[in-house]
């Protein structure tokens, strides 16, 4: 098993391929479609919601097997057929266009894996074991999920709104305390309990207090 190099990719409008119409392949799809891919599916068959989403002309969807040429603009490319030879066709297609390839059940076929992901506003926390048990991946993702509640959206959308303005106001030596004041968990605890107005006085005062 190689050790995985994580990245965060932007997929907006990026062209995202995915064969095959079961339930793995839906469950790839919503967390694409979520962060602004273009999907098309390529499958002879396709489940009732993946349908909905293509009537709703959310994805596309090619209704056929699988065939070299579908690699087409794709930046990535999942393959998500219970037909083992398929997968391996369509692992081999992509690699030999240099595009990342998904091959679902099978991490031998991948050149990435998909880890198991929370997010909360600018919070993007993803986990993985490798391969080794999803399950525990799923478990840490849902353990981290009661940790970070949904106040981090508010919070990190606070804390970035302040950042420019510490950034153009206070020299670094001040900043560093600024930062540390405002991050050391009664903001965020303020947030948490719907006391956005006194959250927002806690940094505000704090960043007057610096000022020369
Ligand atoms: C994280 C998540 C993302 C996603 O897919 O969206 C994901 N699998 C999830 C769930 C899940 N998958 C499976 C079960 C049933 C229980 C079980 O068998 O363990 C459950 C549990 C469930 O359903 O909750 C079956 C399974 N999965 C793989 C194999 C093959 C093998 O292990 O060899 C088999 C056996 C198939 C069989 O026996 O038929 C392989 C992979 N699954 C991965 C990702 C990659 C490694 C991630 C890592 O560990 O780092 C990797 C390598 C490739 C890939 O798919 O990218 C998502 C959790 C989302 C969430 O809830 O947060
Ligand atoms: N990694 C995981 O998280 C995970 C979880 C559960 C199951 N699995 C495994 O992954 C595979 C897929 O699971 P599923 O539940 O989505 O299966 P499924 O049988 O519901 O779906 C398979 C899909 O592949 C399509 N297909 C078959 N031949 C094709 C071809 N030549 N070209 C294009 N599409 C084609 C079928 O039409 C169908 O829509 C299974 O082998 C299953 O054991 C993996």
């Amino acid at each position: 098993m190689p050790q995985y190099y994580p990245i965060f990719m932007d997929l907006k409008d990026q062209s995202v391929l995915v064969v095959g119409g079961g339930n793995v392949a839906l469950r790839k799809v919503q967390t694409l479609l979520s962060h602004g891919a273009v999907v098309r599916i390529v499958s002879p068959k396709v489940l009732p919601e993946l349908r909905t989403l293509v009537d709703d002309r959310t994805c596309y969807w090619l209704e056929k097997e699988y065939s070299p040429e579908d690699i087409g603009e794709a930046c990535l490319v999942f393959s998500c057929t219970e037909n083992e030879e398929v997968n391996q066709q369509v692992s081999l297609d992509a690699k030999t266009h240099y595009r990342p390839v998904n091959v679902v059940d099978d991490p031998e076929k991948c050149s990435f894996i998909v880890p198991s992901i929370m997010e909360r506003g600018d919070l993007n926390i993803a986990v993985s074991t490798g391969g080794s048990s999803p399950i525990v991946a799923r478990q840490i993702r849902q353990e981290l999920e009661a940790l970070y509640g949904s106040e981090m959206k508010e919070y990190l959308s606070l804390l970035k709104v302040w950042r420019t303005k510490v950034k153009t106001s206070l020299p670094p030596e001040k900043r560093s305390v600024f930062w540390d004041r405002i991050t050391d968990g009664e903001v965020r605890k303020l947030i948490q309990e719907d006391r956005l107005s006194e959250a927002e006085g806690v940094i505000k005062q704090c960043f007057l207090s610096l000022l020369d």
